[in-house]
């Protein structure tokens, strides 16, 4: 901290707040602490009296809070990001379009144990839309020192990027709704238009939907030939669980295709199953997805249609945080669900 005159302060930044006192209309900080004196702040400053001001000294080796954590969140975002303006220090990084949004989640805490820089973020893998906020930066010091910047941008340039959006793919996708009491119109299909609307509103075009009875052959069959009519994603609905007529899981196994998992700890979804028929995804969907507003399609959707190729791992991890607590009023994705 160092004394300066005020006509010789611009570039220099405030150690401390200048205040401004008028009789009976203001009294509070002109200027704040930390704040980069500009040409135009000068004449501004001799009117509140300050001839002279605690400036602090910053030199080559040193960076203010506001380019740090412009520097910061410049080497930590990937694609599909944009900056937001400093405000008392701190900077966020905001969606510049929907998609998934992936944190290296390990490379984010070798960057937080880097002594005064702090990057938070949401959690990785959830839907955003365009414009929201994913993650927010600052230093603690008003002041920083230049290298600590400098093991940031290093960290990334290795590591890749920390932050990004995968945007979602277009995925022209079939749906397959089963039950023998939707088929022989003994009551009106749910899920279909509702799994239709889910598909729609992230971009994938439904170019078949077939209603199926309860038989294992005949779902195997119906997969392969949508497949064979350019699906490149299929959703089966019902049937999933234990009954003598719950025939999906059993149809999947009949295409050849590869069961990544039949039971995924999430709930609502425990009796969803993931395969893939030649890298075409096969989503079966137990009838809970119908009846709650967020559950395991929610959760593996965006990941697929981003252009992940989901996991046995992936599948195990999402148990914590995979507990839906059934809110009154549902805040999803605001809250845990799925965010293991
Ligand atoms: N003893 C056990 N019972 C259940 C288990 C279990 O592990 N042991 N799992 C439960 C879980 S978890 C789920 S989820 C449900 C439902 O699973 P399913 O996918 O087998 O659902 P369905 O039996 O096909 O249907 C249940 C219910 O929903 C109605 N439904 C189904 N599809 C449609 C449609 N397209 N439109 C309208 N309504 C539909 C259906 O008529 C039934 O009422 O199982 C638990 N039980
Ligand atoms: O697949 Mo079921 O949720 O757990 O209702």
């Amino acid at each position: 901290m160092r004394k300066i005159k005020t006509s010789e302060a611009v570039g220099m930044v405030l150690c401390h707040d200048v205040t401004k006192i008028v009789p009976g209309e203001f009294k509070g900080p002109a200027f704040k602490k930390g704040h980069v004196v500009k040409e135009e702040d000068v004449p501004e400053l001799l009117k509140i009296g300050k001839e002279n001001l605690y400036v602090w000294e910053c030199d080559k080796n040193s960076l203010h809070e506001n380019d740090a954590a412009i520097r910061i969140c410049e080497a930590a975002a990937g694609k599909n990001l944009f900056l937001t303006q400093p405000k008392e220090g701190r900077v966020n990084l905001k969606s510049a379009q929907r998609g998934l949004l992936k944190i290296n989640v390990e490379v984010l805490s070798e960057i937080n144990a880097i002594e005064e820089v702090t990057l938070a973020t949401r959690h990785t893998n959830i839907a955003v839309e365009k414009e929201e906020t994913v993650a927010g930066c600052r230093v603690i010091p008003l002041i920083i020192k230049q290298e600590k910047v400098e093991q940031v941008e290093e960290i990334c340039a290795q590591s890749g990027p920390v932050i990004e959006i995968k945007p979602y793919r277009q995925l022209k996708t079939g749906i397959i709704t089963t039950g023998n009491e939707v088929y022989s119109g003994r009551i009106t299909d749910c899920f279909g238009p509702m799994v239709r609307d889910k598909l729609e509103n992230i971009g994938c075009p439904v170019i078949r939907h077939d209603l199926l009875s309860d038989n294992s052959a005949q779902i195997a069959t119906k997969i392969k030939e949508q497949i064979s009519q350019g699906a490149e994603m299929v959703v089966v609905t019902g049937g999933m669980s234990v009954d003598p007529d719950d025939a999906t899981p059993g149809g999947v196994k009949q295409t050849g295709a590869q069961i990544i998992t039949y039971g995924t700890p999430l709930f609502p979804g425990a009796m969803f199953l993931l395969a893939y028929l030649d890298n075409v995804p096969i989503l079966g969907l137990p009838g809970c997805v119908m009846y709650h507003q967020a559950t395991v399609f929610d959760i593996i959707l965006p990941r697929i249609v981003a252009g992940e190729t989901v996991t046995r791992t992936d599948i195990t991890r999402l148990g914590h945080g995979g507990l839906c607590l059934d809110c009154p009023t549902c805040r999803f994705p605001h809250c845990s669900f799925g965010k293991g």
